[in-house]
């Protein structure tokens, strides 16, 4: 066994960890500033989570406008929703003319404020050679690790009996690989309906599970993107108000869909949920079609698995060849940023919007507002313009 190697490396700015449309962002904006920074990523790529770990046909599902980062727009061209190997072309030309060049295959595995030295110190994992560690400090940390760090893979009684594979929507790129085969969808949220909709469409047989309930909404109605009317609508109307709008909409365009197993939250409507929870709507883009003509099967949530397939709450049994777990992300600061109470439990800034992007002793955070890009495009803005402030304090001391 190798040596563990260790070394220590002085940041003269800040420590961004996550290479993402977060982690990009703040540094583009600070380096607008004349504010260097260095930043860190698990990964060998930017956007590891749209290079690596989402399916082929994805697009953004919010009209591009609210999807930009600061300072640079879309290319003319673009469609209205980018295509994923659009959107990555964007973050990588973004990346470039800011002059970003994050270091890669660093996992950042602990991160602690140094008191005595009023530094944070940053120790993080060579991913190609786990025994090599390399240790940041530097007077500021902005955490950019995002709302979809982890998988979420809850355990299955039987799991093990199961035949076929269990895989995570993470790891789908494409339904040909399943051609012919009846496969089992867990979950109902974006991914969930996406799956099912790419499964029909390589003649897969998907069963969807649906064990609780869920907003869908129309993505656009006659040719305007909903989300762009619900913007609109909270110009003048509280978001109650906006909520049951949306709802009543979505009931005049996509029919009662009670009718075919999905239920609609009793308590909390689509962006009040999306807000304080974190439960995305379902923005439909032809899933429900699928439900409706019978290619797509919804049933109830799952007792346990067993060899050929599942027993469901009814107690019925559905046969599945596979299961796709698409049942969400969740987020890693509490598993590597100790000695800090500025993130809950769940890795989400104990302050609500717009006044989580702030901690105490140089501590940041961007991109953790459930609010998408357009989210992490505000938080990276008011990040960078406060550190700014603080190095020209710094800096003109010397
Ligand atoms: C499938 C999908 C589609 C989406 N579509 C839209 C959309 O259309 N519109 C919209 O507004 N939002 C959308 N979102 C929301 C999404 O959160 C943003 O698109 C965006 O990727 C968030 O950027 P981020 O930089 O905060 O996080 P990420 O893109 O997840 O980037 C975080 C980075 O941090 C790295 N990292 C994590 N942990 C560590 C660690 N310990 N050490 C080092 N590096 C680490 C990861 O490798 C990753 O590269 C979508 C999300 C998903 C999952
Ligand atoms: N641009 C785009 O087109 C896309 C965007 N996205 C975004 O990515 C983010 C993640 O979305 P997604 O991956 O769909 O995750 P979500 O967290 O939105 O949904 C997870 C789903 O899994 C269900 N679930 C979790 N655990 C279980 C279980 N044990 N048994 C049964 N069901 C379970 C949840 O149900 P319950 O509510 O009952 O917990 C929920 O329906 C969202 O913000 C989404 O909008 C995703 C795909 C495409
Ligand atoms: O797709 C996502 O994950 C997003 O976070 C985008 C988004 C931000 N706010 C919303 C409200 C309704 C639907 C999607 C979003």
């Amino acid at each position: 066994m190798a040596a563990a190697a260790s070394r220590t490396v002085w940041v003269n700015g800040p420590i961004v960890v996550g290479a993402g449309p977060a982690g990009l962002s703040v540094a583009a904006c600070l380096r607008e500033r004349g504010v260097p920074s260095v930043v860190l990523d698990r990964a060998d790529c930017i956007a590891s989570l749209w290079q690596r770990r989402t399916y082929d046909r994805l697009r953004l599902h919010l009209p591009r406008r609210f999807c930009e980062l600061p300072g640079m727009p879309f290319p003319a061209h673009y469609p209205e929703y980018p295509t994923k190997r659009q959107f990555v072309e964007y973050l990588q030309a973004y990346a470039d003319r800011a002059g970003v060049e994050p270091r890669f295959n660093q996992a950042v595995t602990s991160a602690r404020y140094d008191e005595a030295a009023g530094l944070w110190r940053v120790r993080a994992e060579d991913v190609l050679a786990s025994t090599s560690t390399t240790e940041y400090i530097g007077r500021w940390l902005v955490v950019a690790t995002g709302e979809n760090a982890e998988r979420v893979v809850p355990e299955f009684e039987g799991a093990r009996d199961f035949a076929g594979p269990v895989s995570h929507v993470a790891e789908y790129k494409c339904g040909e690989a399943y051609r012919g085969k009846r496969v089992l969808v867990v979950g109902c949220g974006n991914s969930g309906m996406e799956v099912c909709l790419d499964l029909c469409d390589h003649g897969a047989l998907p069963s969807m599970v649906v064990r609780g309930s869920v907003h869908v909404l129309p993505r656009e109605m006659l040719g305007v993107a909903t989300f762009s009317v619900a913007v609109f609508l909270l110009r003048f109307l509280p978001l109650r108000l906006v909520d049951a709008v949306l709802v009543l909409l979505a009931r005049l365009f996509l029919g009662d869909l009670e009718r075919l197993g999905i239920r609609r939250p009793a308590c909390g409507g689509p962006l009040q949920l999306k807000n304080a929870r974190g439960r995305t709507p379902v923005l439909d883009i032809g899933a429900l079609a699928r439900i409706r003509s019978g290619h797509v099967r919804v049933v109830p949530g799952i007792r346990r698995l067993f060899r050929g397939g599942a027993e469901l709450q009814d107690g019925r049994r559905v046969a599945a060849d596979a299961v796709i777990l698409a049942t969400g992300y969740h987020s890693n600061v509490p598993q590597w940023l100790k000695g800090s109470d500025f993130f809950t439990e769940e890795g989400y800034p104990r302050v609500a919007f717009p006044h989580g992007w702030k901690g105490e002793s140089g501590l940041y955070s961007v991109g953790f507002t459930r609010r998408g890009l357009s989210g992490v495009s505000s938080d990276a803005v008011k990040v960078a313009q406060d550190i700014a402030v603080e190095w020209e304090k710094q800096t003109s001391k010397r």
